[in-house]
């Protein structure tokens, strides 16, 4: 396929605790195109995780490579890996993305300011299309739950990247604010994001185009 923005081939991660080895991942491969949204769900320890990290340039895969809108991201130095990230990709992990000691709006315009761009989302109208404008001048621990979530989604597209990675994204939220994070997800999906969306949730996967299964590192 040559319309996707993420390419992953024959990818392998082992990790190996004194004499224990585990094969997290075993060889898979993913193709996801602009505009997709693609749901990994698997039992846990089934490797999304660490699927997703690799997709990130957050770890390094023992084998296969990594490619993103053409750009070879996976065997690349750190400063590579991080100038690729900062351009084309948006991430948003469970442990959240948002500095503590920033206002929802400076964690945007940090993110903002790694990359040179003449035309850039202004960090309110960001915040005002998640819904939470009001919240702009709030340090990440005077958030609801909700109000996190859909913070470190405005992080995760303030530099409208190509391709987006979540991590349990509703994982914390009420019905009602899942709605609203899954209406904004196939907006942006809507304007060409690939989406890689790893979830327990139904309703996540429901919004997806394709739903794909891990055990053991592998496709099932
Ligand atoms: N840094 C590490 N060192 C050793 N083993 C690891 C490491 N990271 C992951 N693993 C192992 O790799 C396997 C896959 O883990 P991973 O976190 O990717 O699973 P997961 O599907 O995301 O699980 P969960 O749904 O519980 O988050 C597991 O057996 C895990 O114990």
């Amino acid at each position: 396929m040559t319309d996707s923005v993420l390419t992953a081939r024959s990818l392998y991660r082992f990790f190996r605790a004194g004499d224990e080895e585990t094969f997290a991942l075993q060889g898979i491969g993913l193709e996801v195109a602009a505009g997709e949204i693609v749901a990994v769900t698997g039992p846990s320890g089934s490797g999304k995780t660490t699927l997703l990290s690799c997709l990130a340039g957050l770890d390094e895969p023992d084998g296969g490579s990594v490619h993103i809108a053409g750009e070879r991201l996976s065997h690349r130095g750190e400063r590579e890996r991080g100038r690729i990230r900062a351009r084309r990709l948006g991430v948003l992990f469970q442990s959240g993305n948002l500095l503590d000691h920033l206002t929802v709006r400076d964690n945007i315009a940090l993110v903002q300011g790694l990359v040179r761009r003449k035309a850039r989302v202004r960090p309110a109208d960001l915040l005002d299309r998640m819904g939470i404008g009001n919240r702009a001048g709030a340090l990440p621990r005077q958030l609801s739950g909700g109000e996190s979530a859909r913070a470190g989604l405005a992080v995760a597209l303030a530099n409208d990247p190509a391709v987006l990675l979540a991590d349990e994204p509703t994982g914390e939220v009420d019905g009602e604010t899942e709605r609203r994070l899954l209406a904004l997800l196939r907006e942006r999906a809507a304007a060409g994001t690939a989406v890689v969306v790893v979830t327990h949730s139904r309703a996540v996967a429901a919004v997806a185009d394709r739903v794909l299964k891990l055990r053991d590192g592998r496709w099932v």
